[in-house]
């Protein structure tokens, strides 16, 4: 275990009489004061990890330590771990301090303590001054704000927060997004966060780990699970993806749509059997003369920031362009990408194998910088 591990799942399995596991074989390691994410699609597993770290359920098979203690059978109460919960899990009838003191009246601590640390739990989620307020009266961000307070007053080692936002309009959703991720670095505090929504992950976490059918698929930085997405899966659930089968053919030769393209990968056999994706934003539109693809535009919707346009080449597959200059619908387009855009995924490929391989393109650029 790594010096800053304070959480480390060692081959945990969670299975339900004989149904096959919701949790399969996974292994992990949470670094102290990081902000984690979660994400997959429902019924992935994401919160059966939270539940096996709060101690609400225990693993079928495996090891989970904290702090290098195995804890498999330690209960709930006796954990390092906060939970901030999708409904909030407030009392409706205690007010605004009760709900946030509950936890430390428990403890048996003194009044004028739990008034010093609930003031500055509050005073931390901007709450100061609603202490007297009924949950009733308070809005969706502020009872979530409540939560989060509720569980840093108890100062614990580790957060965990199940789809704390779900609940809130796209706005107030933004707010939250920024003021959680400003106190995570405030607090210093360890916080895993679940969704399954891959934008609130990418614009939120330092690490995360993108969760499919009981297993970790790809675990990194947003940037680099955004960048090199190991499957069909992730790089489909991780923003847009053009996704085409191809062939290498040898060291930084890929051919698809039938046609041979200089790439920047490496290190697959001869004549393999591949994925190809180019992200949206990779295609340029050019001229047909200067496009590596010709296509037809098939249609056009204003995103804001930019089209997005779908088109088709002559085989039928579709590409999707972001762009901000507008194409003609019907019009026939050249698209244009460099070698780095074309990102080569190995059948199968596990984690591992997958981050050896990228290991040897250190001294390939892969993204121009
Ligand atoms: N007590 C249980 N008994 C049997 N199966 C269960 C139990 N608890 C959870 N499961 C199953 O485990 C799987 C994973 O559930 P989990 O709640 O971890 O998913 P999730 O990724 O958090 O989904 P969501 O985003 O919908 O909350 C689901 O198929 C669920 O039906």
């Amino acid at each position: 275990m790594t010096n800053a591990a304070i959480i480390q799942f060692n081959n945990v399995t969670k299975q339900y009489d004989n149904d096959p596991p919701v949790l399969d074989d996974v292994s992990f390691e949470i670094e102290r004061g990081k902000f984690y994410t979660l994400l997959g699609p429902s019924g992935c597993g994401k919160t059966t990890i939270l539940r096996l770290i709060a101690g609400f359920i225990e693993p079928t098979n495996g090891e989970i330590y904290f702090n290098e203690k195995k804890i498999n059978a330690i209960p709930a109460n006796k954990r390092q771990v906060n939970t901030v919960f999708q409904d909030y899990a407030l009392f409706p009838h205690l007010n605004v301090f009760e709900n946030v003191a509950f936890g430390l009246r428990i403890k048996k601590m003194k009044n004028a303590e739990i008034e010093r640390k609930v003031k500055e739990a509050l005073s931390f989620v901007n709450l100061k001054g609603y202490e007297n307020r009924e949950i009733r009266e308070m809005s969706g961000g502020q009872r979530q704000r409540v939560a989060i307070a509720r569980a840093i007053v108890n100062e614990p080692e580790v957060i965990l927060l199940d789809e704390p936002l779900s609940a809130l309009d796209l706005k107030l959703r933004t707010e939250m997004q920024y003021e959680l991720r400003e106190l995570q670095r405030r607090l210093g505090i360890t916080f895993i966060f679940v969704t399954h929504d891959q934008e609130e992950a990418l614009a939120m976490s330092d690490e995360i780990f993108v969760i499919d059918k009981g297993k970790i698929q790809q675990s990194g930085t947003p940037t680099d699970i955004y960048d090199e997405p190991i499957n069909r899966f992730v790089a489909d659930f991780i923003g847009e993806s053009n996704i085409v089968d191809g062939k290498m053919l040898k060291d930084f030769r890929v051919e698809f749509v039938g046609r041979e393209f200089e790439c920047v990968d490496k290190g697959f056999n001869v004549n393999e059997a591949v994925e190809i994706i180019i992200r949206p934003e990779d295609l340029e539109i050019t001229t047909l003369e200067r496009g590596k693809l010709q296509v037809r535009v098939d249609s056009q919707l204003f995103r804001g920031v930019h089209y997005e346009i779908s088109c088709y080449d002559k085989d039928g597959n579709e590409w999707l362009v972001h762009s901000t200059k507008k194409a003609a619908v019907g019009s026939k387009i050249g698209l244009y990408f460099d070698p780095e855009a074309i990102h080569v995924m190995r059948h199968g490929e596990t984690e591992e194998e997958f981050d050896r391989r990228l290991e040897t393109y250190a001294d390939v650029d892969r993204h121009g910088e």
